[in-house]
């Protein structure tokens, strides 16, 4: 089993009490692509044997927890793991992070600041080979920071016209929303790409719109431009993912929430279609047939805030691709998603009811774990609310919930071995000490 003899294939955990190997995620995994996400916890909160989930399988992944427990800290575990696989398996995987608070960059560098923590899991800091992507129009912003980002866009041309009017928030019978509709679907009818100066030339050649309306429509597409995430071409998928590779897309930039789901759900559907092509491509040699292309890899999308994307009442713009493509039919192209949220009770319940893995820290609002209870399977043979309070307080606990073997466990997120850029900043300590001993966590 890959992780049983060295750093590449050895377990992450020797240290103490590393027990029977588990899998969660597959009851057929054969001891190769396992991610080591942490150790049991037992109700007196001593460690127990190692967990790990399988990554050969596409898998749906809801992380929840309230603000400041583990959330975005166990994402970086999965990152990690999935970046450290075995290279016959890693190179037939890519990992995409749709970044909106901008914290991943910081996983390029080891996680100085836990190392003695690390120590006692018999782990060592180490730095990620990421590659992170700013919206073209915010490079600047970011290398005068000295982050090593590189630009991508979006083709302007994938959005719709009654997309754009949500984007703006406008109706799309109020004056402005009809022209605007009728400039871009008019430029849709083309069949080719566009640019921004088309569209706006479009507006201004409408012959039926008055000059209020054509200020308007101008006004929102010039704030369009300003935000730097689209162009007439934008960036090959190609580009942007491949095998092996980590791929952060930091869209922390975009201030409008709608730009960021109309963005999620351009990037979502392009992974979804490019891997069922792949997916066709695989069949057909099984059957025998020769390619002598790449294939596109199999993909593990991660999303943060969650619900900002897919939220419970409403439908976003990113809600069809994610729940109706992702969700429900990734698992046959081999798209795996992994969402986290605080707010489970403001996530569309298909979430819930779709992943068949729940990782869950900590939570205490009740309507969020009414929403995880709700579509509580079975077999969990205690309500979710016992299940948490047995957890405790502690960051970086959680309760799994595993569809495949239809049981429960509960779970000790391991520390991370990059940097984590999710934590609170402190007005108080200096951020160059090492805090393990400190931290809550007694080993
Ligand atoms: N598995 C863990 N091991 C050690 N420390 C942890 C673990 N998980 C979380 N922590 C600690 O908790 C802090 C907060 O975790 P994290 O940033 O993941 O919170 P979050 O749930 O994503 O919060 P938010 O909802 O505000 O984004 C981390 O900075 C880290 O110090």
């Amino acid at each position: 089993m890959q992780k049983i003899e060295s750093r590449e294939s050895k377990p992450v955990f020797r240290g103490k009490n590393t027990g029977a190997l588990r899998v969660l995620g597959s009851e057929e995994n054969p001891g190769k692509g396992l991610l080591s996400i942490g150790n049991y916890m037992a109700l007196d909160h001593s460690r127990g044997a190692a967990v790990y989930l399988d990554a050969l399988k596409p898998h749906a992944i809801l992380i929840c927890g309230k603000r400041g427990y583990g959330k975005s800290y166990t994402m970086g575990c999965l990152l990690e793991e999935l970046a450290f696989l075995e290279p016959a398996i890693r190179k037939k995987l890519a990992s995409v992070v749709i970044d909106t608070m901008g914290i991943f960059w910081t996983m390029k560098y080891p996680n100085a600041f836990e190392a003695r923590k690390l120590k006692n899991w018999d782990l060592t800091p180490a730095g990620l080979d990421i590659e992170i992507f700013v919206p073209v129009g915010k490079i600047e912003a970011y290398r005068k920071r000295n982050i090593d980002v590189k630009p991508f866009s979006i083709p302007i041309s994938e959005l719709s016209g009654s997309q754009w009017c949500r984007i703006f928030s406008i109706e799309e019978v109020s004056p402005p929303g009809i022209l605007l509709v009728r400039a871009i679907e008019s430029l849709r009818e083309k069949g080719e790409a566009y640019s921004f100066e088309e569209i706006l030339s479009e507006i201004a050649g409408d012959p039926r719109s008055d000059k209020v309306s054509k200020g308007a429509a101008e006004n929102y597409f010039r704030a369009v431009n300003s935000w730097g995430l689209f162009s007439k071409e934008g960036t090959k998928l190609s580009d942007l993912v491949s095998g092996g590779r980590t791929t952060i897309l930091d869209v922390s930039t975009l201030e409008n929430e709608n730009v960021c789901a109309a963005a999620v759900s351009i990037i979502a559907g392009r992974l979804y279609e490019a891997r069922l092509e792949a997916r066709r491509t695989y069949e057909k040699k099984l059957m025998g047939e020769k390619f002598d292309e790449e294939v596109f890899p199999m993909v593990w999308l991660f999303i943060d805030e969650a619900h900002i994307f897919i939220p419970a009442k409403t439908e976003g713009l990113a809600s069809k691709v994610l729940i109706n493509r992702c969700l429900r039919q990734g698992r046959q192209p081999g798209l795996s998603l992994v969402l986290a949220t605080q707010r489970p009770a403001s996530l569309h319940p298909d979430v819930v009811s779709q992943s068949d893995l729940l990782i869950c820290h900590r939570l205490t609002a009740s309507d969020d774990i009414l929403a995880l209870e709700t579509s509580r399977p079975l077999y969990m043979q205690e309500n979710l609310q016992a299940y948490i309070k047995k957890m405790g307080s502690e960051r970086g606990a959680a309760l799994i919930v595993d569809d495949h073997s239809e049981s429960v466990h509960l779970v000790r997120i391991r520390p991370r071995l990059s940097w984590h850029g999710g934590g609170e900043p402190s007005a108080f300590e200096p951020h160059t000490k090492d805090k393990s001993k400190e931290n809550t966590f007694q080993l």
